[in-house]
């Protein structure tokens, strides 16, 4: 076993920690004079979900060697089993199911919310919290779970509910107010104007509507907005709250969207040297409201708008959309450029009018292979081509986006997967930034995952407490240790862990302190 000092050291009590590992790990603390073990992995409760699942696997064996008994006496109106082991076999049957993007189960991923048993009636009651109502498998989770519980010997009836998470950002503290209820912001970017950025925008929103998520769409390019020629909503002037000093967007099919095209009058005003601060003005006093999906038509290149953008907006994934002109490549590289520096992933590539299909042949005028170079040279794990249609031309021009006037045709096909691809992703990011740290509070440790690895630290939650270095804690100027190590007592837990930006963590504790570490 692998002992690991991490971070500062409390005066007198520095403390240890173990790598956890598959077989367990030891969590410690090192007084000055010996290393008291506080739990050890492999032999009290501090088990894995895993080990958890194998009690449950076992308990689940026993009921089912004594189906007959049990089922007699559920029909006769008694208790057949207790509680406590009947949520633990609903929660081990339901742990059966794996979601496929995260590679987890479901109760692993905290969907499983709002249990309620009845077991003397064999009645079961739980709702499914997804990431997003747009999950592609939502139907899936929905049936197997009915499936999964209704097969326990003593279930008689299972109710399933579905829902969504609240709309919220992962980094809530650091984001402008206006932008506090949209849970993910997708950037739709190319690095040259008419390659159909905006056809993708508008149409990847659309569809992303049509899956069942609250959707809004900013147009930033305010040279040449191209939102109010693709959609036909009936009111096409944005309206201020001048109690609130908000905007209120544009509403076109149940879809919100914010674009200068729309400031009517005040375009003229709006327009000049502060673009970059009148950008961000409008995008974060628009009221979104809860949106599951901000989606951003980024104007084109990569200039100050752009990193002035990405640094108000907590952007959660970018979209590149480029034609297949070799020339593109070296475009769509800097655009890539740009966002691995502010940390924005790329999770897909569109490759637009890749080809058009005539006279029984398939035409390929501006070559081939460029897309799928920025995929490979790049490392973006999604590549989707867009065929040169007529009809997405016009469609784009009568104010309808393709995917609405045709949601069956080969384009919306297309969009729907470039739909899923985008969920999946978001759903991904989400799980990843939110699991860096969390709290187990079957073992009472603190579980940091390590970036990019499968290797864990478990911290104790009162070390971790006692190690706080703000000025709470430490005199600014002498350095004295202000928080006395009995302060903090030795069962303390967090009550929140939230992450904050790409590399700490805000920690709530019952006393009402939060720690930044
Ligand atoms: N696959 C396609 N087939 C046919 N027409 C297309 C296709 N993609 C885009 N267009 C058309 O090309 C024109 C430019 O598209 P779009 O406005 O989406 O590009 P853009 O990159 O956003 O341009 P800009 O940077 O100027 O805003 C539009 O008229 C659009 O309808």
């Amino acid at each position: 076993m692998q002992l690991l000092q991490v971070g500062p050291t409390f005066p007198k009590t520095p403390f240890l920690i173990s790598k956890s590992s598959p077989n367990g790990g030891v969590v410690g603390i090192l007084s000055s004079k010996k290393l008291s073990l506080l739990y050890d992995t492999n032999h009290s409760l501090a088990s894995s979900h895993r080990h958890e699942r194998c009690k449950w696997a076992s308990l689940n064996q026993s009921i089912s060697s004594s189906i007959s008994t049990k089922a007699a006496s559920v029909d006769a109106g008694a208790p057949a089993i207790s509680p406590v082991t009947a949520e633990k076999d609903v929660l081990a049957a339901l742990s059966e199911i794996i979601d496929p993007d995260f590679g987890t189960d479901i109760v692993s991923c905290g969907f499983v919310k709002d249990m309620n048993i009845d077991e003397s009636m064999g009645e079961v009651s739980f709702r499914l919290e997804l990431t997003t109502p747009a999950c592609p498998v939502k139907d899936m989770f929905e049936e197997k779970a009915n499936e999964v519980v209704a097969k326990l010997p003593w279930v008689k009836n299972v109710n399933v509910t579905m829902s969504a998470q609240p709309a919220k950002p992962v980094f809530a503290e650091q984001v402008p107010m206006g932008l506090r209820t949209i849970s993910n912001i997708v950037a739709v970017s190319s690095c040259k104007g008419g390659v159909g950025k905006s056809t993708v925008a508008v149409n990847l929103a659309f569809t992303l509507a049509g899956m069942g998520a609250r959707v809004g769409i900013f147009d930033a390019d305010v040279y040449g907005p191209s939102l109010p020629t693709m959609v036909s909503p009936e009111n096409r002037l944005l309206e201020m709250n001048p109690e609130k000093r908000t905007i209120i967007p544009v509403d076109y099919l149940g879809v919100k969207l914010v674009s200068f095209g729309f400031a009517g009058e005040g375009r003229a005003i709006m327009r000049g040297p502060m673009v970059s601060g009148v950008i961000n003005q409008l995008l974060t006093t628009a009221e979104w409201g809860e949106l599951d999906y901000l989606v951003i038509d980024m104007p084109p290149g990569t200039g100050d708008i752009h990193l002035t953008l990405c640094q108000v907006v907590p952007l959660s994934a970018a979209v590149i959309v480029t034609t297949p002109q070799k020339l593109s490549f070296i475009d769509v590289a800097k655009g890539v450029r740009m966002f691995s520096k502010l940390k924005v992933p790329c999770i897909a590539v569109v490759e637009n009018m890749c080809h058009f299909d005539a006279d029984g042949k398939r035409h390929y005028p501006f070559g081939r292979g460029s897309g799928s170079q920025v995929v490979e040279q790049f490392g973006i794990p999604h590549l989707f081509d867009l065929p040169i249609r007529p009809t997405l031309s016009a469609s784009g021009d009568s104010g309808i986006p393709e995917v609405v006037a045709d949601p069956q045709g080969e384009v919306s096909k297309t969009f729907q997967e470039l739909g899923v691809c985008v969920v999946q992703q978001c759903a991904k990011i989400r799980q990843q930034v939110s699991t860096a740290v969390t709290y187990d509070k079957s073992i009472k440790a603190i579980r940091v995952k390590v970036p990019d690895s499968d290797d864990e630290f478990l911290l104790h939650p009162a070390t971790v407490r006692r190690n706080d270095r703000s000025a709470q804690s430490v005199d600014e100027w002498t350095g004295e240790q202000k928080l006395k190590y009995n302060d903090v007592p030795e069962d303390i837990e967090p009550e929140d862990i939230r992450p904050m930006g790409n590399y700490a963590v805000s920690i709530d504790w019952p006393d009402g302190f939060c720690q930044v570490s």
